[in-house]
């Protein structure tokens, strides 16, 4: 992939996607499965793809990394068309993440991940500080995980291998065809907030079908609304479809409770926190209290080596130790910083704790979020974005979606 295309900010590593007048047809099929779509991926976003089933999502998705060609129009990444280079090349150059991860059951955790870097030469050093790296990043104990078998894993687990291994050669760009629709609700969640906390990171360009709009809205800088055809009919941010939804078909589309999945939309790392007095296991107990005492917190946290939480035991409990215990507490409430306030909410009633630990990259200890913070985030205004700021997106012989009036100029 060429470098050549300007970045939109320094820690951008993900390049411009531009569909431009893209067309599918399957042999066989009267009408086109993704009829002259034009859409801007900018660099460095996420954006999500939904639309009822059939409407061309995947289509349109596997078009960029040609696992299937277009019958029409060109795809211009980083300023390079792709349309005409080799298709193998240009796959390796993408990351690929389907659901259930798509792991090679004969093959361990880091020869799945190490396949594309072997494909490019690495050297076999390089590979396996690589595969380590990514592990770490997918919140994967390296020493335990990197030599098992797909099958010695459960579905969550595969998931984040299959994104360290969409990540292991540093693409700029990342294709998601349903990445966490495997994985029960629980483990969704937390994947989804590691791939937030994973882009906060690396800022890659993020192209992901989803049947879930909850999730679009969790994840997503912008939506693309498609109707049959990948006909394009809204394109926009979050809030924007939320507040604004361009025509019945897109509010039926958001479902119910469009006021509620607000609370999607402001993340925990946009609140503020509160300290809490973190502690080693082996500590003494009492210089831990007396330092609570003077921080003013009720909090203590204990940590392990690497800063993650092991548990967050009361005052009473601790007390009745003379040093700290080491156990790690296995039912802890925790949030990613990238997870949604109604995540953290949900966390909070499932252990009826009123309050939650936020982890970071890595799970590292943040601080603590509680309900009443949650609750006076929820009362805030819904943040402004600009309609002019919305990237491209329509189809052949339509008006842009896109202008001054917002992508719902179209229909209204
Ligand atoms: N290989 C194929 N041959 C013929 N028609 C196909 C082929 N693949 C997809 N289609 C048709 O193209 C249209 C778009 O399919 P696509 O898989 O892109 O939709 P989708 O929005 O991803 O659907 P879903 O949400 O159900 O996965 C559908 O009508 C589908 O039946």
């Amino acid at each position: 992939m060429s470098d050549s295309a300007p970045r939109t900010a320094s820690s951008v590593t993900g390049a411009r996607i531009l569909l431009e007048n893209v067309s599918k047809r399957y042999p066989g099929q009267a009408r086109a499965a993704v009829d002259g779509l034009t859409l801007e991926i900018p660099a460095g976003s996420t954006v999500m793809l939904v639309g009822p089933s059939g409407c061309g999502k995947t289509t349109t998705l596997k078009m960029i990394n040609r696992l299937i060609e277009p019958s029409e129009g060109r795809i211009v990444i980083d300023g390079q068309d792709v349309t005409s280079m080799n298709g193998d090349e240009l796959r390796r150059g993408i990351g690929y993440v389907i659901q259930a991860g798509g792991l090679f059951p004969h093959m361990s955790v880091a020869t799945n991940i190490g396949m594309v870097p072997k494909m490019l030469g690495w050297d076999r050093a390089r590979i396996a500080a690589r595969v380590d790296e990514l592990l770490e990043l997918v919140s994967l104990d390296p020493a335990v995980y990197r030599d098992r078998h797909p099958r010695e894993l459960s579905g969550g687990q595969q998931q984040r291998v299959g994104v360290a291994r969409a990540l292991a050669a540093d693409p700029p760009v990342l294709l998601m065809d349903e990445p966490f629709g495997a994985v029960d609700p629980i483990t969704r969640q937390r994947l989804q907030d590691e791939l937030i906390n994973i882009q906060h990171e690396l800022q890659k360009t993020i192209v992901c079908v989803t049947h879930d709009f909850d999730e679009a809205v969790k994840l997503g800088d912008w939506i693309a609304v498609f109707d049959e055809g990948a006909r394009v009919v809204q394109y926009d941010a979050p809030e924007r479809i939320l507040a604004e939804p361009a025509d019945e078909f897109v509010e039926d589309f958001i479902g119910t409770g469009a006021g509620l999945k607000q609370l999607t939309l402001t993340r925990v790392r946009e609140v503020d926190l509160v300290p809490a007095v973190t502690a080693r296991p082996g500590e003494d107990v009492q210089a831990v209290l007396a330092r609570g005492e003077q921080a003013g917190t009720r909090d203590v946290v204990v940590l392990d080596d690497r800063d993650r939480p092991l548990s967050w035991p009361a005052r009473r409990q601790l007390e009745r130790f003379s040093t700290v215990p080491g156990e790690r507490n296995e039912r802890l409430p925790l949030v990613g910083t990238g997870a949604t306030l109604n995540d953290a909410l949900d966390t909070m009633l499932v252990s009826s704790t009123g309050a939650a630990l936020v982890v970071g990259p890595r799970d590292r200890f943040e601080g603590v979020i509680y309900v009443e913070t949650v609750m006076a985030a929820i009362t805030e205004a819904r943040r402004a974005v600009d309609p002019e700021d919305a990237p491209l997106g329509h189809n052949t012989g339509e008006m842009p979606t896109v202008s001054p009036a917002g992508p719902g100029g179209e229909g209204r």
